[in-house]
């Protein structure tokens, strides 16, 4: 062979080694991937096949399920494969990660006197009320030990809101993953939920004002979600039932169980959500976006005006009134008869406006969680300020505003508004109120 020949093979083996290796790692990193992905696949194909639509926020269920498009169909998992490694490492690091504190199962234990001060039962398991040792009440909601669906609530709402942290959020204090338990520890919410107030006959009915006060808390809770978390959060299940009271009838918005990175699994086979509050648009195209938030706030916004259920037919009751109501007025025959008559007719008739806007069709159509916080506080200065016109030419003195509301004006400035005989709303924080003091 001559020299030529001879390094003309070395050079021609050594280039062949060299693509070898290349390939050779090339294909290490396909299997890696392959694996994750799939691991992925299984995980979220296990949740989409166990979470229901619930018909009633409660156990009953029922699932929508496009067996033909599941999340394995490529044109529905087509996702960013940088996502995909991301997405794993933080569901592998989930605890660690969130930096909530973790309580034992002993000591949880012993806060609920042996788990007996049950509050509360959701679809995912118990809620026990707990009086910590360090003299705190929370919320121990136990999630159950044989569902998936539990273990996949508790990843996400640890993972979720050991980051997000709002005064309109029900936050989470703490969690314990032990001997088989699954504890999501959440602040107390000494007055229950929404719900609660709006179809509960021994609770005192909501006036007028506190129904604005709670929708702006909402607003600002799910723009937080939308607007101000890294990245977004669609909460994916915003009803009456998931907007709890505090003692001083503060809304926040709880149950981030179904929520979900906006930039993660935007579309997923099964629908999920609450009858009632699903965006028509999601139902048909399988793709959740803010949008579909705005909607069931929309739908919200309705059940505190009218004081009806949506799964009772609240919507068709709206449609009926929408075609009587133009230039936002008319909104007063659907209002809520526990009101006798008792509210602001303009803001109610600004409030129905929004929320239609809310529901419109189409979601580009309808506004952001922006723009709602921006007009819910116009709708409760407007109000503040016609209440203080009226006061100051009827009766300067006074501290009846006329529409059964009775605020202390003076209070206010105090920054406590007492918004009916029974609820009393501490101000203290709100800075709505400060722009509003007399
Ligand atoms: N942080 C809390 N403070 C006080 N009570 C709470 C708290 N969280 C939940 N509860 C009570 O426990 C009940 C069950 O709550 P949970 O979130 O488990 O289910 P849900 O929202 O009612 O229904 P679903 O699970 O179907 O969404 C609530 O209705 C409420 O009365």
């Amino acid at each position: 062979m001559k020299k030529g020949e001879s390094s003309g093979l070395v050079i021609g083996l050594s280039v062949g080694v060299v693509i070898g290796v290349l390939v050779a790692i090339l294909a290490l990193f396909c299997i890696r991937y392959q694996r994750k992905r799939s691991q992925i696949g299984n995980s979220s194909s296990r949740r989409a096949a166990t979470v229901p639509i619930r018909a009633n926020g409660a156990d009953s269920s029922t699932i929508l399920s496009d067996s033909t498009n599941g999340p394995e169909s490529p044109a529905k998992s087509e996702r960013n494969g940088l996502s995909l490694w991301f997405d794993g490492f933080k569901r592998s690091n989930v605890v660690s990660v969130s930096g909530i504190p973790e309580y034992s199962y002993k000591d949880l234990q012993k806060a609920t006197c042996n788990f007996t001060t049950i509050i509360g039962q959701g679809a995912f398991g118990p809620v026990y009320k707990a009086q910590m040792s360090t003299g705190e009440t929370v919320a121990v909601k136990v999630l159950g030990t044989d569902s998936k669906q539990g273990e996949k609530e508790f990843q996400t709402e640890v993972m979720l809101l050991g980051r997000l942290h709002h005064r309109n959020l029900v936050n989470l204090v703490g969690y314990c993953a032990e001997k088989g338990q699954n504890m999501l520890i959440y602040v107390y919410m000494g007055r229950g939920s929404l719900a609660s107030h709006l179809y509960s006959e021994n609770r005192e009915p909501l006036n007028w004002e506190l129904r604005v006060y709670i929708a702006l808390d909402v607003a600002r809770g799910l723009e937080y979600l939308h607007d101000g978390a890294v990245p977004p959060v669609i909460h994916r299940d915003i009803k009456s039932s998931n907007i709890l009271l505090d003692n001083s009838m503060r809304a926040r918005v709880a149950d981030f169980g179904l929520s979900r990175e906006a930039m993660v699994d935007r579309q997923t086979a099964d629908v999920r959500g609450t009858f009632g509050y699903l965006d028509p648009e999601y139902i048909s195209t399988r793709c959740f976006t803010k949008k579909s938030d705005i909607y069931s706030f929309g739908v919200l916004l309705f059940e505190l005006i009218a004081g009806r259920n949506p799964q009772q037919g609240l919507m068709e009751y709206v449609e009926l009134a929408a075609i009587d109501s133009e230039d936002k007025s008319g909104w007063e025959e659907i209002v809520d008869s526990q009101l006798n008559g008792k509210f602001d007719l303009q803001g109610l008739n600004d409030m129905a406006d929004l929320a239609y806007k809310c529901i419109n069709r189409l979601p580009r159509r309808r506004p952001s969680m922006r723009d709602i916080v921006q007009v819910l506080s116009g709708i409760l200065k407007s109000s503040h300020d016609r209440k203080k016109n009226q006061l100051h030419h009827e009766k300067p003195h006074s501290t009846a505003a006329g529409d059964g509301v009775s605020i202390d004006m003076e209070q206010l400035g105090g920054k406590e508004v007492a918004i009916s005989d029974g609820h009393r709303r501490d101000e203290s924080m709100d800075s709505t109120a400060e722009a509003f003091e007399v």
